[in-house]
């Protein structure tokens, strides 16, 4: 019998070309819920380990550590420069809004410039503010990237996170917007796949990127997922970013666990920098999970939504003012 799978070339240095010509490597490390010093240990391993980008947020309170760990990794590391590593931040819903949206980009200049010097991305954490806050952040936001000498910070793409199609359709018809966002990152999983809103973000060339992928640790003891794990001999850690690397995510994963690190990245197969990266045919790593297991992970979906207070923000209307 063979074994039908669903397969994709993917290795660890596989990047993503966004809608402004950028390039962003598929495969991230989350720093959520970590403290300072621990942020910095772990940010330091998953780059020792060959992650190349690393996603935080104003609202983590790491940012900063995130980058210092960047900074030092650089500094030690030969052949590897800051061009090489992918950084992302997050402007929180309390600083939205065209005023506090400025303010917001010079405290995270004041966090991580004198280590990164720029950052590769800025996002909008959610949209649970108000149209004008979130217009008007981004209107904030498209003048640091349309003026690439600013004194400021440098910021080279900006995206948002948590929006669904009616954020971003609102964003793009109004007045002044002339970005559009690179990315949507999300809450993706298989008991959350949102079929729809990704149909959306793939025709407008807007890069899906997924969070919570192992469900922030919550359905990791799930007995379907176990069964399925136990069916097909792979680990449940493995069928869950497999699955997201397969849709075409760019994947955030996290863990705190140092050993972690690498087993997680080592899920991709070696990019072609490295001397095993070929088969004997010359031909780059792939991932794939069986067929019939990918069947069996889309009949998962319930809708269950697990950061956000499990509410999904990309389906938020604003209260009427
Ligand atoms: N824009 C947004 O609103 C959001 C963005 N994010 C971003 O996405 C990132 C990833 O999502 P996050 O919600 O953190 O959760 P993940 O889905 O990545 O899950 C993290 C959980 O999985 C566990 N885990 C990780 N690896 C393993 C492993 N190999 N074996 C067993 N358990 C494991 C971790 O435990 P342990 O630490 O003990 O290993 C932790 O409990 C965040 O860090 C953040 O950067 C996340 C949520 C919302
Ligand atoms: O990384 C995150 N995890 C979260 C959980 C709840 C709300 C926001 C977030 C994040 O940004």
């Amino acid at each position: 019998m063979t074994i039908q799978t669903a397969a994709k070339q993917l290795t660890r240095t596989t990047k993503y070309k966004l809608n402004n010509g950028n390039w962003i490597p598929a495969a991230g490390f989350g720093v959520y819920l970590l403290e300072p010093e621990n942020c910095y240990q772990l940010v330091y391993e998953a780059l020792l380990q060959g992650y190349r980008h690393i996603d935080t947020a104003m609202g983590y309170g790491n940012q900063k550590d995130a980058a210092r760990a960047v900074a030092d990794f650089v500094q030690k590391t030969d052949g590897v420069s800051r061009e090489d590593i992918w950084f992302t931040t997050k402007i929180s819903n309390a600083s939205q809004g065209y005023d506090e949206a400025k303010l917001a980009v010079q405290k995270i200049a004041d966090d991580v410039k004198e280590y990164i010097g720029y950052v590769d991305l800025i996002l909008i954490h959610s949209p649970l503010t108000s149209k004008k806050k979130r217009v008007g952040t981004w209107k904030a936001l498209q003048e640091y990237v349309l003026d690439p000498n600013n004194s400021t910070l440098v910021v080279h793409s900006i995206g948002v996170s948590n929006f669904g199609e009616h954020h971003i359709e609102e964003l793009l018809h109004s007045d002044g917007v002339t970005i559009k966002p690179v990315i949507n990152q999300i809450e993706l999983h298989p008991w959350l796949p949102k079929l729809k809103l990704r149909e959306y973000l793939t025709k407008q060339n807007i890069v899906i990127e997924a969070y919570s992928p192992l469900t922030q640790g919550v359905k990791l003891d799930d007995p379907e997922l176990l069964a399925l794990e136990k069916k097909f001999n792979v680990s449940k850690i493995e069928i869950l970013a497999k699955w997201a690397y397969l849709q075409g995510f760019v994947v955030l994963l996290k863990t705190a666990n140092k050993s972690r690190v690498k087993q997680n990245f080592e899920i991709l197969p070696p990019g072609k920098e490295s001397k095993d990266a070929l088969d004997e045919g010359g031909n780059l790593g792939k991932i794939d999970l069986d067929l019939d297991l990918l069947d069996a992970l889309d009949k998962l979906n319930t809708g269950e939504v697990f950061c956000w207070n499990n509410t999904d923000p990309t389906e938020n209307r604003d209260e009427p003012e």
